[in-house]
């Protein structure tokens, strides 16, 4: 019996009433909007694998749907927000408080929606989409990896090395798992060999080898990595680091398809695919003398490049949720999502250690968290939103600045709110809604 999948759809469940323009330049992005408020009671129709982002819309201050935010926020504490705010709104409302607390961004009026799109898209990683028949173990959906999805797709049924190259901890051999997993190989071994981690004396042995009595303590014969991958895939990881006299080697295997092991001259032919891999700029060691040139060319017939974390904004909340979850696959843990504060610090962080970082600190966090959200400080990221804080202190350095201004204009102007605006170069309307804003009154000024 076919099994039908619901396809994933993309929701913003809205608390307020969205302008009929601001419907179209969502939906334009491919979002659903669910207009939510009292009168939807008992949920908003979210499906298990729909991405969801709630939207408070506290422009108007409606009391109606701040109860069904409430509700809502009870019902699904790891649901990610964003939050519409006016000058106009009431402050000092406990829900509205609770509201900013719990939303990653607030849009203030006029709204760029350009920005919400694109805060949308950032954000809307809260729940992954399940694994499905396309997915090649390369998790995300930001532009970045799929672009290097489209190249893996591309580059796996073809015969030719692949050279690999990014930061630590970027996914390459995620990446080369991927092109083995998607070649004609499939079924034939992997074999991964860092080869920095090699003992210098050994690497030769190791790769192709050796016979009984090669060298001393080699007592029987053992076959090395290429052997044992025959039909299959090798995976050179820190390429960079062999030593010359294997990159010899590893060159005349890939010309000739040959191998020789350690103490023996007998030729083996073998069919082994070579992918490499590099966190080190590759071209300034063939620069130094320090890697072969005519390896190099060999290796880097075909390029992909992973880029790192910080480059792939959108996936990093992505990765976060998938990385928990699959932590609660094997072990029990009370945190089912993340707080607020941790997702804005996950997104303002910079990811040095990239995705590897991301799991160590997810994983972690699932250990110590002792609430159902893991918070910032479980994930170790407390200084992250200090720094953060420190720089929207500038904003409020702003609004300061502004309101000294209005002041020293309106002094300036013998409290005429005409004069005023026409010093400051706007309107009178500007004026007295700068005074509003700023809780000046006129007349305890003079
Ligand atoms: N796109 C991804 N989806 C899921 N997991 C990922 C992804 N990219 C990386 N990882 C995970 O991050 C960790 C580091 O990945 P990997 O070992 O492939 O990085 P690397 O670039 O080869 O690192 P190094 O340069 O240190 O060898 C692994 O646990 C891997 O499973």
């Amino acid at each position: 019996m076919a099994v039908l999948r619901e396809e994933a759809r993309r929701c913003v469940v809205w608390f307020g009433q969205p302008a009929s323009e601001e419907r179209a330049s969502l939906a334009r992005a491919g979002w659903i909007i669910r207009v939510a408020d009292a009168s939807t009671p008992g949920g908003v129709g979210m499906r298990n694998n729909d991405t969801v982002v709630a939207l408070a819309d506290l422009r108007r201050g409606d009391p109606a749907s701040a109860r069904a935010m409430a509700e809502l926020m009870g019902d699904h504490p790891w649901l990610p927000w964003v939050a519409l705010i006016s000058p106009d709104m009431p402050v000092h409302e406990p829900l509205v408080d609770r509201v900013l607390e719990a939303s990653i961004e607030y849009f203030s009026t006029p709204v760029d929606f350009d920005r919400l799109v694109e805060t949308l898209g950032r954000i809307g990683g809260g729940q992954p989409p399940a694994a499905g028949p396309g997915d090649i173990g390369v998790t995300g959906r930001s532009a970045a990896i799929s672009a290097v999805v489209a190249s893996i797709r591309k580059y796996a049924p073809v015969e030719l090395p692949v050279l690999i190259t990014g930061e630590t901890g970027t996914g390459k051999e995620v990446a080369a798992r991927a092109l083995h997993g998607l070649s004609v190989r499939a079924e034939r071994p992997f074999a991964a060999i860092n080869c920095g981690a090699l003992p210098p004396n050994l690497v030769q042995s190791e790769l192709f080898g050796h016979e009984r009595g090669a060298f001393t303590g080699a007592n029987v014969r053992r076959i090395g990595h290429f052997e044992t991958a025959a039909g299959g895939t090798v995976f050179l990881d820190e390429v960079g680091d062999l030593p010359l006299d294997a990159q010899t080697s590893v060159l005349r295997f890939l010309q000739e398809g040959t191998l020789e092991r350690v103490g023996s001259s007998q030729l083996i032919k073998l069919d082994v695919r070579v992918l490499a891999a590099t966190h080190v700029d590759l071209e300034k060691a063939v620069e130094q003398g320090r890697f072969r040139e005519d390896l190099y060319y060999r290796l880097n017939v075909l390029r992909l490049r992973m880029p790192a974390l910080r480059e792939r904004e959108d996936d990093v909340l992505l990765l976060a949720q998938r990385f928990l979850d699959a932590f609660r696959e094997q072990h029990a843990s009370r945190a089912r999502g993340f707080s607020a504060g941790a997702r804005r610090a996950m997104l303002e962080f910079a990811w040095p250690g990239n995705v590897r970082e991301l799991l160590n600190r997810v994983q972690r966090a699932a250990v110590v968290a002792e609430d159902s959200l893991i918070s910032v400080e479980d994930l170790d990221l407390s200084d992250v939103l200090t720094r953060q804080t420190a720089r929207s202190s500038l904003g409020s350095t702003r609004v300061a600045a502004e309101r000294d201004a209005v002041i020293a204009c309106l002094r300036e102007s013998r409290f005429n709110v005409s004069e005023c605006a026409r010093r400051l170069k706007v309107s009178r309307v500007t004026i007295y809604r700068l005074c509003k804003k700023h809780q000046l009154a006129l007349d305890e000024l003079r």
